[in-house]
């Protein structure tokens, strides 16, 4: 298949993961950033699933870095307080009211909730936000959408620190500005600013669609980033999906090797998508030479 032929730089060539299961080690070292969405994580048992998928990608040598959202969790907790929140293409307009219950809900319960599951299933999680270890700085991303962070300085190190100790980092998509405030940056916007400073072999965008579709609703398995112009242009790429391929691109710019947007809730969707032939979702790269 096609996308098969872009992938074999790295990607196994088995068609079942029973399959790719002797030629594992091959992943040895590889970084992958995988970006959980809320509404990718559904019920208990798809969060169990993408847990056992993230310990198994760990047991055979792969270094994962989760970075979530929760933009879900955080509209049910401002709905309770009263809070109003408006979306612009995609970004949550953020004063300092919403900021508070943004940090309470990303960096506690979801946070937590995704450690918890990591570990439940024989792993070694670590939660942590941008704030830590000064792993993100940011920059305004621009005024009328208030306390949202363009991540501008990134310091992987802790990072590589957690990889070396055989764990699993899980990060939420906060950062720290340099007068003290606290940002809310785009779950996406932050997978790939991170993706970016690791030099990362792949970024799997979860969420709860197979891939970016075209005017017909059918799913693309490989798009470029001219396509991805014209599709945000005329409208067919819409609201969460703008930050996912911006993300995209920017990524590959930043030197990721690969981009994949997926469905998180399709079983064992990650393992899939790395391990066997035939992928899933949308693949986006540099060139398809
Ligand atoms: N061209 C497109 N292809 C696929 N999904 C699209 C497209 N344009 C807009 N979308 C919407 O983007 C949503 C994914 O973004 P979002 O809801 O923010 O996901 P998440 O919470 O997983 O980050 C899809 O559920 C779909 O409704
Ligand atoms: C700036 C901005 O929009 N931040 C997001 C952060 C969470 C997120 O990205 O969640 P999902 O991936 O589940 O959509 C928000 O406030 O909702």
């Amino acid at each position: 298949m096609k996308k098969r032929d872009m992938n074999r730089d790295w990607i196994a060539t088995a068609r079942t993961l029973s399959e790719a299961l002797p030629y594992l080690q091959r992943y040895a070292g590889a970084i992958v950033v995988i970006k959980f969405g809320g509404h990718a994580m559904g019920d208990d048992e798809a969060m169990d699933t993408f847990a056992r998928d993230i310990v198994l990608m760990r047991q055979v040598g792969v270094n994962p870095v989760i970075v979530h959202g929760g933009g879900p969790m955080i509209n049910e907790m401002l709905d309770k307080l009263e809070i109003k929140s408006d979306f612009v293409r995609g970004k949550r307009v953020t004063d300092t009211a919403t900021m508070e219950v943004v940090e309470m809900v990303l960096s506690g319960r979801v946070n937590k909730r995704i450690v918890q599951a990591i570990n439940a299933q024989g792993g070694r999680a670590v939660g942590l936000s941008g704030k830590d270890a000064n792993l993100i700085f940011c920059k305004q991303t621009n005024p009328e959408l208030g306390l949202v962070g363009t991540p501008s300085e990134i310091d992987p190190s802790i990072l590589r620190t957690l990889f070396d100790a055989g764990v699993i980092p899980v990060i939420a998509p906060l950062g720290a500005g340099h007068n003290g405030e606290t940002y809310n940056i785009n779950g996406d916007t932050a997978a790939g600013a991170i993706a970016a400073a690791l030099k990362a072999d792949r970024l799997l965008l979860l969420t709860d669609v197979a891939g970016v579709k075209n005017k017909e609703g059918e799913v693309l398995t490989a798009i470029t980033a001219e396509q991805i112009r014209e599709m945000t242009a005329d409208g067919t790429i819409a609201g969460g999906m703008i930050p996912k391929t911006e993300t995209a691109l920017d990524a590959i710019e930043g030197g990721v090797r690969a981009v994949v947007i997926l469905d998180g809730r399709a079983p064992n969707a990650t393992l899939l998508e790395l391990f066997t032939e035939h992928g899933a979702g949308s693949l986006i790269r540099a060139s398809f030479d």
